[in-house]
């Protein structure tokens, strides 16, 4: 798959459970070398399965590739002059796949933009491709190669970059659900999770934390399934900017009428059951199998659901007892064996941090030592 190969890193592949999306219950594969995300994702799960699960929608798998041009004397008269183009550029693209067309998709529309940039103004031309079951990366960057000769005679200027952008905004997954007040812990919870919510919204340090705990779910069943998840997690991060500028929250908490929590989540989703390692990958196969997911935007759905139940469980945990004990009491296993304790003495160790409260790596050594001398 790579180059210079020497080996290869396992990461663990567990499956998170709990998961009813749209009416059908689904076993979701994660890749993560992070402990406690498996369990919280299940965790948030069993909270919205009470209340009918999550409910998903998507929109079509529409890449954009960018055409840069530069040293156009007239920007805007170019931009006008490419949009009356836009059949002989959409076919043109088109005959670099017809595969893609005889499968229902190919490009679709085109936008053109003057950017306004420090050595002067660019013309971008962004071609929309429907991509099918396909991430795109390759589809959309042969059009964008394909049709850049004919753009540049248009324009009257230098085609220069040609390659998809990650910021996929017209390829969005949604999800939504209910979490029941009760099950969450009560409307003191509710409240403080929608205050938690709140401060992500409006702080951009925190935003961050509150995304990367999104992404801790939406990364593992990306890489699970062998996708890219640069492609994704960039995709996430651009769209987390609002229309100001600011970095801000990809997901909103509210209350319902009956003071249950309601949490949403949009974000791209630019994955694929096709191209890419998806299908060389044998254990990437096998992921597919296990979530019974028919099409690209299937699956989109189910990875944003699983993000948005991440999410509750971080906020759900920061909200009432703080992330430590649930987080480190599953991390203990790790800092039992990086204090050197053996296959056999694992367990004794782990009970011990635990039930101590206190997982650290020179309290597991003394654990070990006190084992290892006979005392209890
Ligand atoms: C860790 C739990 C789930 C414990 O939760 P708990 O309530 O102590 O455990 P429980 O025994 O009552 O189990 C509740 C459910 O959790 C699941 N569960 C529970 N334990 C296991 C396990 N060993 N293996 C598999 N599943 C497990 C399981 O689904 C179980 O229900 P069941 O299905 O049994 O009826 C809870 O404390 C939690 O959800 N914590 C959140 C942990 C988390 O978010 N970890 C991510 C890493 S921290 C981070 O990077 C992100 C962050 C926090 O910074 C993001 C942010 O700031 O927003
Ligand atoms: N910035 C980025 O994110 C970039 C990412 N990449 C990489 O590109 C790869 C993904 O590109 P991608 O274009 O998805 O992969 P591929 O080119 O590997 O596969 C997509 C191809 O699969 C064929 N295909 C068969 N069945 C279908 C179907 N049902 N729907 C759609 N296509 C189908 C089509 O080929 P045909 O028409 O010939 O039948 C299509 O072009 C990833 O490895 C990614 O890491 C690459 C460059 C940049």
């Amino acid at each position: 798959m790579i180059e210079n190969v020497v080996g290869v890193l396992g990461v663990p592949l567990g499956v998170a459970t709990n998961f009813t999306i749209n009416g059908d219950d689904v076993l979701v594969p994660m890749a993560t070398e992070e402990p406690s995300v498996v369990a919280a994702a299940s965790n948030a799960a069993r909270i919205a399965r009470a209340a009918g699960g999550f409910h998903t929608s998507s929109s079509r798998p529409i890449m954009q590739a960018q055409i840069q041009v530069v040293d156009v004397e007239d920007p805007e008269g170019a931009r006008l002059r490419l949009l009356d183009a836009r059949a002989e550029l959409l076919r043109m693209a088109d005959e670099q796949d017809p595969q893609l067309v005889e499968l229902g998709g190919g490009a679709r529309e085109l936008s053109v933009r003057v950017v306004e940039a420090r050595p002067g103004r660019y013309v971008v031309l962004h071609l929309m491709v429907d991509v099918r079951d396909a991430m795109g990366a390759n589809a959309v960057n042969s059009m964008a190669e394909a049709v850049a000769t004919r753009v540049e005679e248009i324009a009257r200027g230098r085609a220069l970059l040609r390659i998809l952008t990650n910021k996929a905004d017209t390829r969005l997954a949604r999800a939504n659900a209910v979490f029941d007040a009760a099950t969450l812990g009560g409307a003191d919870v509710v409240r403080d999770i929608v205050h938690a919510g709140a401060l992500a919204e409006a702080d951009p340090y925190r935003a961050a934390t509150h995304n990367k705990g999104i992404l801790n779910g939406i990364t593992a069943v990306v890489l699970a399934t062998g996708n890219d998840t640069r492609a994704v997690e960039s995709g996430a991060h651009s769209h987390a900017v609002g229309s100001d500028g600011r970095y801000t929250a990809l997901s909103h908490f509210e209350t319902d009428a009956d003071g249950n929590l309601t949490g949403t989540l949009e974000l791209p989703m630019p994955v694929g059951l096709v191209g890419g390692a998806t299908k060389v990958h044998p254990a990437a196969r096998s992921a597919v199998r296990l979530l019974g997911v028919a099409t690209a935007q299937q699956l989109s759905e189910v990875i944003t659901a699983v993000g948005l139940a991440q999410n509750v469980a971080a906020l759900r945990a920061l909200a009432t007892e703080g992330i430590q004990r649930g987080h480190m009491s599953l991390h203990a296993r790790n800092v039992a064996v990086s204090a050197g304790a053996s296959a056999t003495e694992l367990p004794q160790v782990v009970s011990r941090l635990v039930a101590d409260r206190v997982v650290r790596a020179d309290h597991a050594e003394r654990v070990l030592a006190e084992l290892r001398a006979g005392r209890p």
